[in-house]
C-alpha cells in the first residue's frame, strides 16, 4: 500500500468470515482488514483457512493483517505462527507482546518475526504490539515498543489494550504520552498504530498526535459491544466519517497556525 503522509488509516478487526464480508461491504471507508479471534484475547490469533477466506473475500487493494495472538516469550514459536500468517495471505502481521516483560526479550521475539515474515515476503508490514494497560499484566512497558520495533527491524509499534473490560487506551496511556510514543516511532522512521476500545470521540487526540494507524473493533460493532455485537458497515461509515471531518479540522488548523 502506498503511504500517503499525514493521513490516519483505519484498521477493522472481524473476528472472522462472516464479519470480514460486512467489512467488504464497506471497504471503501476502512484501510486495512485485520484477522483476529477476540475469543482468544485481545491479540488473539485466527486460523490459517479463516485468513486465507477473508484475504479472497476482502477486496484486492485492501492489505490484510492478522494478529499472531497475545504470545508468549518464546521466540522460535512465534516466528514459526507469523510465518503461517504471512504464508495465509496477510501482508500485515501483528504480534502482541504479552509474555515479554522485558525490552530484550521483546527484541528477540520480534526479530525472529521479522526475518520469518520477511525472507518469506520482503514486503511484509510487521508490526511490535504492546499493551497500554502493561501494567495490569506485567509485560513491557508500552513507551519501550518504538524503541523495540526499530531495534528488530520491525515497519510500526503499536498499542492496544489486553484487559477489555471497558477500559480504554486513554485510560491507561493519555493523550500526552501516546504523542510521545507518536513521536519517537516516527523518529526511528516507523508508523506508530493505537487501539483499545477506542471511540469517535478519541479521533481528535489521535489526529492532532499524528497517529498513523487507528485499529477498532467494538466502536464499529452493533451497541459498541466486541464481543456480542457484529460489525456494522454503517457503523464503519460514521467512524470514517468522523475521521475524515477530524482530518479536515487539523489540517485547517495547522494551515491557519502556519
Ligand atoms: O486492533 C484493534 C483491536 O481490534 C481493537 O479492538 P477494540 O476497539 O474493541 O478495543
Amino acid at each position: 500500500m502506498r503511504w500517503k503522509d499525514a493521513t490516519l488509516l483505519l484498521l477493522i478487526s472481524p473476528d472472522g468470515v462472516e464479519e470480514a464480508l460486512d467489512c467488504a461491504k464497506a471497504a471503501e471507508h476502512l484501510d486495512i482488514v485485520d484477522v483476529k479471534k477476540p475469543d482468544e484475547g485481545s491479540l488473539g490469533a485466527n486460523f490459517p483457512w479463516v485468513i486465507r477466506q477473508i484475504r479472497d473475500t476482502v477486496p484486492a487493494d485492501k492489505p490484510v493483517s492478522a494478529t499472531v495472538g497475545d504470545v508468549p516469550y518464546k521466540p522460535g514459536t512465534v516466528a514459526q505462527a507469523a510465518l503461517g500468517a504471512a504464508v495465509s495471505g496477510a501482508t500485515y502481521i501483528k504480534v502482541g507482546l504479552y509474555g515479554c516483560t522485558t525490552p530484550e526479550q521483546a527484541i528477540d521475539v520480534m526479530r525472529g518475526v521479522v526475518r520469518a515474515v520477511k525472507d518469506y515476503r520482503p514486503d511484509a508490514f510487521v508490526v511490535a504490539s504492546g499493551y497500554a494497560d502493561a501494567h495490569r499484566i506485567g509485560c513491557v512497558n508500552p513507551l519501550a515498543l518504538p524503541d523495540i520495533a526499530r531495534r528488530s527491524g520491525c515497519d510500526a509499534a503499536m498499542l492496544d489494550t489486553a484487559i477489555k473490560d471497558g477500559t480504554r487506551l486513554f485510560d491507561h496511556v493519555p493523550p500526552d504520552l501516546c504523542a510521545e510514543f507518536v513521536r519517537q516511532a516516527h523518529e526511528a522512521g516507523l508508523r506508530a498504530a493505537l487501539a483499545g476500545s477506542v471511540k469517535a470521540a478519541d479521533l481528535g487526540a489521535l489526529t492532532r498526535i499524528g497517529t498513523d494507524i487507528v485499529g477498532v473493533r467494538g466502536a464499529v460493532c452493533e451497541g459498541g459491544d466486541r464481543d456480542t455485537g457484529r460489525i456494522q458497515p454503517r457503523l464503519v461509515a460514521a467512524f470514517r466519517a468522523e475521521m475524515d471531518r477530524h482530518a479536515r479540522e487539523h489540517a485547517a488548523s495547522v494551515a491557519t497556525a502556519g
